[in-house]
Order: structure tokens, then C-alpha cells, then sequence
């Protein structure tokens, strides 16, 4: 029985509007994905439960330039770098074709899938969300409550005035986060139901869960961390370069 992460670092970071592919721009000294990395494999669940299998998706032109980034962890970790898809989905089900093709995956039991756009989610998180599913809920999410008040509207295409269908009661919301945890049966069922929908971004899950959702499979959310942000634009970054109280 052991641990194995996705850790999806194969976007471009269009919105992070960087010369570099978001997954290879710094942060303090260190790429995204590096830090993303090393706090999935400092995460200690109980019984010194952790990741053992690394698979990270890369974008396709850059792959030899992640494996160059993680090759001082390959000691620590058996580590997979693979071409990423179209989407996140993609991704993760190329990340998850190469971990169920290598022998060093036998005993994996539980996978994690993360972001490197979420470089600082703390090793505590982590830990968090295997527990969960070490206690046996075979699907997991870390999630925050909202603080803004939340509406559906009506979106019309071309109409920059939207009409508020309703207030959604907050009480019952919550902002996911990743890690998310699954066993691997069940992670694997629901990337293979969702795989008619992969390729196209319209369709596919913004999420692993939202696909465990679409088998009709539940899911359990554990408490997020602040520090598990998602770096989507410039001042993301700007916001996780600040110092923090708390490092791990
Ligand atoms: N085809 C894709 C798209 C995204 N990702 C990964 O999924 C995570 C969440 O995606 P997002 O924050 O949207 O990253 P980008 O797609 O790079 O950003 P943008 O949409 O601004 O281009 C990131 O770690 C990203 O590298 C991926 O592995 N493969
Ligand atoms: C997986 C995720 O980080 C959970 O909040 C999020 O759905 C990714 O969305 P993105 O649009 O691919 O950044």
C-alpha cells in the first residue's frame, strides 16, 4: 500500500502572461513546479504514509526542462515526467496512463492529484487528504469556505449586463482546492468513464472530482489552507512571493 501524485504542471499560464511556461516561472529561487513537488513529498500522513511515485505532466516543448528541475528529488521519489494534453483532464489521464504502465506503481493504493499553479499547498495538506482517504473516503477535496457573496446569472454572449438569477446560500459553499485525494480504483473509473470528453475543454472536468461526481460516486472535502492559492495571473504571484507567518 503506498502513495502516488499527479502533479500537473503541462499548462502555459496564458493568464500568468510569462515568457515562461507557468509551471518554470520563480517563485523565491525556485520554479513552481519544484515547490509543488517538494511539499507532496515532505507530506507525512500517519504511518510515515507518503508519496512515493511522482508523475508530473509537462507541456510537450518543455518536458527535458522539468526533468532537469526535478532531477535532484529523483532520490527521494521514483519520478515519471510525461508529455501533458489538450486540457487538465488530458493531462491527468496521461499522468495516470504512464503511473498504471510502471512496475514501480504496483503497490500504489491512493493517488493524489495536484497543480504546480498551487506551489505552496503546505505538507500538512497534504497529509490531511490521504488521511481522509485512508479512512476510508475513497474521494477527497481540500475546501475553503467562500467569503463573497455569490449569484447565478444568466450569461448572454455580447451582453455585458448580466441578470442575477439568484443568491446561492454561501453557508452551503466551498472553493476546492488540490490536493485531491481517491483511491486509485476509483480514480482511474472515473478518468475512463470522462475520456469521451478529454480533449475538449468545454466538456472536460475542471476537476478529478466533478468526473467522480459524473459516475454518481460521493465525495468528502476536508478543510483547505490559505496557502494551497492557485497562481492563475501576475499578482497571484506577487501575492505568494509575501512572506508568511507560518512557513512548514
Ligand atoms: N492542458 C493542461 C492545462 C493545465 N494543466 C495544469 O493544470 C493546473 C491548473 O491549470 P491552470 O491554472 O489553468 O494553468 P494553465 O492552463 O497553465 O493557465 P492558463 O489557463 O492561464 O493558460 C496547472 O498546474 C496546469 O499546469 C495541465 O497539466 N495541462
Ligand atoms: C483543480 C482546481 O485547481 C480545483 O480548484 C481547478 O479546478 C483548476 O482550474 P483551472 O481552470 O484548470 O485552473
Amino acid at each position: 500500500m503506498s502513495v502516488a501524485a499527479v502533479l500537473t504542471a503541462a499548462g502555459s499560464g496564458s493568464r500568468l502572461g510569462h515568457s515562461l511556461p507557468k509551471a518554470l516561472v520563480p517563485l523565491g529561487g525556485q520554479s513552481l513546479v519544484v515547490h509543488a513537488a517538494r511539499n507532496l513529498l515532505a507530506a507525512r500522513a500517519a504511518g510515515d504514509d507518503r508519496v512515493r511515485v511522482l508523475v508530473v505532466t509537462a507541456p510537450a516543448f518543455h518536458l527535458a526542462a522539468i526533468e532537469r528541475e526535478l532531477a535532484p528529488l529523483s532520490d527521494q521519489v521514483a519520478l515519471l515526467v510525461v508529455a501533458g494534453g489538450a486540457t487538465r483532464q488530458a493531462s491527468v489521464a496521461a499522468g495516470l496512463a504512464a503511473l498504471v504502465a510502471d512496475p514501480r506503481a504496483e503497490g500504489v493504493d491512493v493517488v493524489l492529484v495536484h497543480d504546480a499553479a498551487r506551489p505552496l499547498a503546505p505538507p500538512s495538506l497534504v497529509a490531511r487528504v490521504v488521511e481522509a482517504v485512508r479512512e476510508g473516503h475513497p474521494a477527497v477535496v481540500p475546501g475553503l469556505p467562500v467569503t463573497d457573496t455569490i449569484k447565478r446569472v444568466a450569461p448572454h454572449r455580447g451582453v455585458h449586463v448580466e441578470p442575477v438569477l439568484e443568491t446561492v446560500p454561501r453557508a452551503e459553499l466551498r472553493a476546492v482546492q488540490t490536493p485531491q485525494g481517491f483511491t486509485r480504483e476509483l480514480l482511474l473509473r472515473a478518468h475512463s468513464a470522462g475520456a469521451a470528453h478529454a480533449h475538449d475543454e468545454a466538456l472536460a472536468a475542471s476537476d478529478d472530482a466533478g468526473l467522480v461526481e459524473r459516475l454518481g460516486e460521493p465525495v468528502w472535502v476536508v478543510a483547505g489552507d490559505e496557502r494551497a492559492a492557485k497562481i492563475t495571473t501576475a499578482r497571484d504571484l506577487l501575492i505568494a512571493a509575501l512572506p508568511t507567518e507560518s512557513a512548514e
